[in-house]
């Protein structure tokens, strides 16, 4: 399961969890401005917007999770198996590789609305990066500063929602995220009152009380609804630290704790948990990219504005997963 949210203060945020039961070879990944992006059934980029984010890179390629480019663009993959439908290349549409879809969205645009028109006329295909990588079954929460959407591409072709929520997570489609939260709509994040059984003396005999029926357990229409909560109820000072620090809280409400969510065993008789391997903060506006690993929880980051921007070689950056503890005596 995955969680991405945007948060604003005085910048805009914009993250996610990546929850998985194994780690492929992810590194905070820079590609600047002139570092030629092939595609499979279209033209090359070869000048576009730099981005930053978290990318598998393969012979070269940056195989991106979720980034944000130079003008605070923003996008995250997410699992979405089963609902998931790539096509074979079709004439008359722009053919896209599913793993190149956010570089090439990302590489043109500024803003939502401009991602709006490029992804109508996009057709994702079943195209594999090679035999060890076939295609993932995702669909896209895409933010800027202003607005957030989603992306999804079923059997019924492909659909662009407006996220007010601005919070994602996996199956089913975002449609039923929306109604399900509905089902919420009477949470609050006050006290509740007495309004069951009026005239009977009934006070709170806790706080927190106003949130209740707010499910904790971690599958994906329960985690958006919860992040949803967070997210809309957060508050905190807008410097960057405590903006990053409450935005780092409010996917925390979403993690995946290791043995919690048990997938069975692999062939050895291990078992596999799936759990939340790293957590992304990117400052839209700055660009500059925070995570931590389920291993440090200590906060590391990159700032994609000191790398050469106009260069056209990837800048790769290892996670910090040793864990760092303040000793005080
Ligand atoms: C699994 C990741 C999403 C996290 C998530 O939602 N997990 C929930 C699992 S489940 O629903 O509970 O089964 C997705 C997000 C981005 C994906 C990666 C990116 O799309 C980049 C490449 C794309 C290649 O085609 C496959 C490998 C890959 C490196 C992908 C592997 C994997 O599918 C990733 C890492």
């Amino acid at each position: 399961m995955c969680t991405a949210a945007t948060y604003t203060t005085k910048d805009h945020y914009f993250g996610r969890n990546l929850d998985l039961e194994f780690s492929y070879h992810e590194t905070v990944t820079v590609t600047p401005r002139r570092k030629v992006l092939p595609m499979r059934h279209t033209d090359a980029l070869k000048e576009h917007y730099a981005m930053i984010g978290m990318a598998f890179v393969v012979e070269d390629y940056p195989l991106y999770y979720d980034a944000t480019n130079e003008k605070g663009l923003s996008m995250a993959g997410l699992n979405f198996p089963g609902n998931a439908h790539y096509n074979a290349p079709a004439d008359g549409r722009r053919n896209l590789a599913s793993f190149e879809l956010i570089p090439w969205i990302l590489g043109q645009c500024a803003t939502v609305e401009q991602a709006r028109i490029l992804l109508a006329e996009v057709n994702l295909t079943d195209t594999a990066f090679s035999p060890q990588l076939p295609p993932s079954p995702l669909h896209w929460l895409i933010a800027d500063q202003n607005e957030s959407i989603v992306f999804e591409q079923t059997e019924n072709g492909t659909r662009i929602f407006d996220n007010p929520v601005g919070v994602m997570t996996n199956n089913p489609t975002f449609d039923y995220h929306m109604l399900h939260l509905q089902d919420y709509m009477n949470a609050s994040a006050r006290l509740p009152e007495n309004r069951l059984a009026p005239g009977v003396g009934m006070e709170p005999y806790s706080r927190g009380m106003g949130g209740f029926g707010i499910p904790g357990d971690l599958s994906s229409a329960s985690r958006f609804v919860k992040v949803a909560f967070t997210k809309m109820n957060s508050l905190s000072g807008d410097s960057e630290e405590e903006s990053v620090s409450q935005f780092f809280k409010i996917l925390g409400s979403v993690e995946q704790q290791k043995g919690c969510c048990r997938l069975g065993t692999d062939e050895d008789g291990n078992l596999l948990c799936e759990y939340t391997i790293y957590s992304s903060c990117c400052n839209m506006d700055r660009g500059i990219y925070y995570y931590t690993t389920y291993e440090n929880s200590g906060i590391s980051c990159v700032d994609m504005n000191r790398e050469d921007l106009d260069g056209d070689r990837l800048a790769v950056y290892e996670l910090q997963k040793e864990p760092r503890i303040c000793r005080q005596n």
